[in-house]
C-alpha cells in the first residue's frame, strides 16, 4: 500500500484536478484513503478542496473518531466509514458536488447509465453494452442515519458502483485514489453527457 505522504499526495492532486472541472465549489466535497484496516486519512472539515495541504489532512478510525483532537473531521467521515467498513477492498473514497450531479438527482431517484464506453471505468463492466443505475439517496442533515441508509442499500445492492444524494452530491470510491479519481471521472462525464441529452429532449 502507498504511504501516508504518498496518499496525501494524490488526494492533494485529486483535489486540485476537481476544482479545476468545477466539481468541489468553495469547501464542498471531502477525501479519503484507507491506511490498514481500522483506520484512514480524511480532509478536516471546512477546508478548500482546490488548495488543499498536508496539514488539512487527519486520521480517523472506521468508526469516524480522529486520533489527534487538533481539527475536526469532515462532516460526513460516517459516509466514509460507512464504505470502508462495507468492502476491505475500498481504498479511497471521493466526494463531489458538480452542477451535473446536482441538478440530476434533484430530478431523478436513480441515474440510468447505458451505451457510455466510459461505463467500463466501473466495477465489473467490461462493454459498452452494460446499464447501471446510479442511486440517489435523500439528503439529510443526520449523517449517521443517511450512513445507514446507504448501508441497508448496499447490503441489497452489493454491486452499486456509486451513489448520488439528492442536491447534494456524488460519492464515488476504488481501490486506490487513483481508481477513485477515474470513477468520478468518467461518472462525472456521463452525467454531464446525461444532463445535455435530457435537456435536448426538452
Ligand atoms: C459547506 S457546504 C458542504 C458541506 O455541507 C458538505 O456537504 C461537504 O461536502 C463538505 O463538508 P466537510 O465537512 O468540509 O467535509
Ligand atoms: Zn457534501
Amino acid at each position: 500500500m502507498a504511504n501516508d505522504a504518498q496518499l496525501i499526495e494524490d488526494l492533494i492532486g485529486a483535489g486540485r484536478l476537481f476544482h479545476r472541472r468545477g466539481w468541489v465549489p468553495a469547501t464542498g466535497g471531502n477525501f479519503s484513503a484507507r491506511l490498514d484496516a481500522a483506520h484512514m486519512l480524511i480532509t478536516a472539515s471546512g477546508c478548500h478542496k482546490g488548495e488543499l495541504a498536508a496539514a488539512d489532512f487527519l486520521v480517523a478510525d472506521l468508526d469516524g473518531r480522529p486520533l489527534q483532537a487538533t481539527r475536526k473531521a469532515s462532516y460526513e467521515t460516517l459516509l466514509h466509514c460507512q464504505l470502508y467498513r462495507f468492502d476491505r477492498g475500498i481504498g479511497a473514497v471521493l466526494h463531489t458536488h458538480s452542477v451535473a450531479n446536482t441538478v440530476l438527482s434533484r430530478r431523478y431517484e436513480g441515474i440510468r447509465l447505458s451505451g457510455y464506453e466510459l461505463l467500463k471505468l466501473l466495477p465489473g463492466i467490461a462493454t459498452h453494452d452494460a446499464e447501471v443505475v446510479v442511486p440517489v439517496f435523500e439528503n439529510d442533515q443526520d449523517i449517521a442515519r443517511l450512513a445507514a441508509a446507504v448501508d441497508a442499500h448496499m447490503h441489497r445492492h452489493p454491486q452499486m458502483p456509486a451513489y448520488l444524494i439528492a442536491g447534494h452530491g456524488l460519492y464515488a470510491w476504488g481501490a486506490t485514489v487513483a481508481q477513485a479519481r477515474w470513477r468520478v471521472e468518467a461518472l462525472e462525464f456521463m452525467f454531464e453527457c446525461e444532463l445535455r441529452a435530457r435537456l435536448l429532449k426538452e
